[in-house]
This record gives C-alpha cells, sequence and structure tokens, in this order.
C-alpha cells in the first residue's frame, strides 16, 4: 500500500456534475489521485460510481467539472483520447470478445498502440511483421504476468469466470496504462477468487506501477488493499479518507455500511 501524497496529482477531478433529464446522477464529484494511489470508490446501489467512471473515461460527458489528467482537462474530448493518454478501465460486466482466444482478446488491446492502418495490415511488409511479433512477444509476457499463461489458447467463453475477469484486467493493461479504473472486479466471485484478486490487484499496482482507482461493494477487499476512499450515496460525497476513517464514518455506517460494518 503506497500513497505518494507529496508528488503533484496524476488525476485530479473538480466539481464533476451530471444530470440525465431530471435526474442529477451525480453532483460535485472531486477526487484527487496521485501516481502510486490505489484508492476506492464505493456506495450504495445506484449512488453513481460507474456514472463517475463513464464520466472519467469519456464515455458520458460531464455537464460541469473538470478532469485533470497530468495538467490537461480531458472533458469533451473522445474515449480514444482517454486511452491514449494512458487511462483504462474494466467493466461491471465482462467485455471480452467471447469467441476470441486469451492471447487475441489481449493483441486486440494493443491495436491502438500499433499504429498502422489496414493496408500494411493486409500487404503485411518486413515491419509490420515484426510489429506483431513483438505484440505477440508482450501480450504472452502479459498473459504469463498474470498466471494467465496455461490459458493464451482458450477461447475466453470457455474460461471460469474468476479467469475471466483477470484476463478483462490483463487487456487494460495491455494499453499500458497510467492509471486504471476497475468495475466492481471481485463480482460474482467465491470468497477464495477473492483472497487471490486483492493479491493481484495490490501486486498489479506495485509491478505495472499504476494508479488504480476500484469500484467495489466487497468491503473485505477494499479496506485491505485500499489506501484511501470515496463514498457516493445518492451522487454525493459523503465521506473521503482513510480506510479505518471511512469504517468508523457514522454517515457511511448510515448510508452504507450497516452497524455490522460490511456491505457484502
Ligand atoms: N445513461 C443513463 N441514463 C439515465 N440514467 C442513468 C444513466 N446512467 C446511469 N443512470 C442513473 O444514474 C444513477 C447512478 O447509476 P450508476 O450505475 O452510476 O450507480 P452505481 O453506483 O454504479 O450502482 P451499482 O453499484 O448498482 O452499479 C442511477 O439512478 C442510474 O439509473
Amino acid at each position: 500500500m503506497a500513497s505518494q501524497e507529496t508528488s503533484s496529482p496524476l488525476l485530479e477531478v473538480r466539481h464533476l456534475s451530471i444530470a440525465f433529464g431530471g435526474l442529477r446522477a451525480v453532483t460535485d464529484f472531486n477526487i484527487s489521485l496521485a501516481e502510486g494511489d490505489l484508492a476506492g470508490l464505493i456506495g450504495p446501489n445506484g449512488a453513481g460510481k460507474t456514472t463517475v467512471f463513464n464520466m472519467l473515461t469519456g464515455i458520458y460527458e460531464p455537464t460541469e467539472g473538470e478532469i485533470l489528467f497530468g495538467g490537461e482537462n480531458l472533458v469533451g474530448k473522445p474515449t480514444h483520447a482517454y486511452t491514449t493518454r494512458g487511462i483504462a478501465r474494466t467493466f461491471q460486466n465482462i467485455r471480452l470478445f467471447k469467441n476470441l482466444s486469451a492471447l487475441d482478446n489481449i493483441k486486440i488491446a494493443c491495436h491502438p498502440r500499433i499504429g498502422y492502418g489496414l493496408l500494411p495490415a493486409f500487404l503485411r511488409p518486413k515491419g509490420v511483421v515484426e510489429t506483431e511479433r513483438q505484440v505477440e512477444e508482450e501480450c504472452l509476457f502479459l498473459l504469463e504476468k498474470l498466471d494467465l499463461l496455461p490459458f493464451a489458447d482458450t477461447l475466453a467463453k470457455n474460461l471460469p469466470y474468476g479467469i475471466q475477469r483477470r484476463l478483462e484486467i490483463a487487456r487494460a493493461l495491455a494499453t499500458s496504462p497510467k492509471l486504471l479504473f476497475l468495475d466492481e472486479p471481485a463480482a460474482g466471485m467465491n470468497p477464495q477468487e477473492v483472497d487471490v484478486l486483492a493479491d493481484s490487484i495490490a501486486w498489479i499496482r506495485k509491478e505495472f506501477q499504476v494508479t488504480i482507482l476500484l469500484i467495489e461493494h466487497h468491503m473485505q477487499l477494499v479496506m485491505e488493499i485500499c489506501n484511501r476512499i470515496s463514498v457516493l450515496n445518492f451522487g454525493v460525497t459523503i465521506a473521503e479518507g482513510k480506510p479505518e476513517a471511512i469504517r468508523n464514518d457514522p454517515k457511511v455506517i448510515e448510508a452504507y455500511l450497516g452497524k455490522g460494518g460490511a456491505a457484502a
């Protein structure tokens, strides 16, 4: 767990709001992430967590606010601009290409970094062949790092659920992100898989030197690996701070955690 709170923020989100018709889904959301942070975004169903992710990846344009990434305001830019600047995410519902192998799922994610069009892909001059060899090597390396190598040739649809989730993370890492958003990475996992995942996420942060913000209902995982946590309720941030403070915050207990201290 490493927070480098003295360095300038990698991501600075200011006064982010969005409304859908009459519904204010998120109001005045602020967060500042330093390089190396592993932060959590929690709150009840419908609190606005995924909507925040959708704004932070260019899927939704906020009605107000700024998303400063490395000092540049990304609001209004298309989603690929977020990717090319080093922001990647996973989704709550797994979005793998089910009929492609694990390796091909990763290769596709590498594509925005390759930078050649359709014609060279068909004609395959020497440079393209070399690039493809390098990409394959990188992808195999990534699979190996995430203990996915035995599944390289398995179709995504035939992989166990926990492995599919890990492959989603590997696919996000293939874009070489500086900032990674994980939307409910533990959803649908059994307790053993959650334990392994918690270790993996902490390890990924360190190994890939990536800053992580995750949405999760699994409180044990959040409290164990996150160095700071923001809590949303009805689109409004009701608390922000270190896990211990969040766990004992009366507003958070009232809105989400309950007296037992565990929402999930
Ligand atoms: N495209 C949209 N159009 C209309 N309403 C939307 C849209 N996207 C989200 N909402 C609404 O915004 C609110 C916040 O939804 P969101 O999915 O962000 O919540 P969440 O905190 O991620 O919930 P969960 O934990 O259940 O995933 C909900 O009332 C939802 O119905």
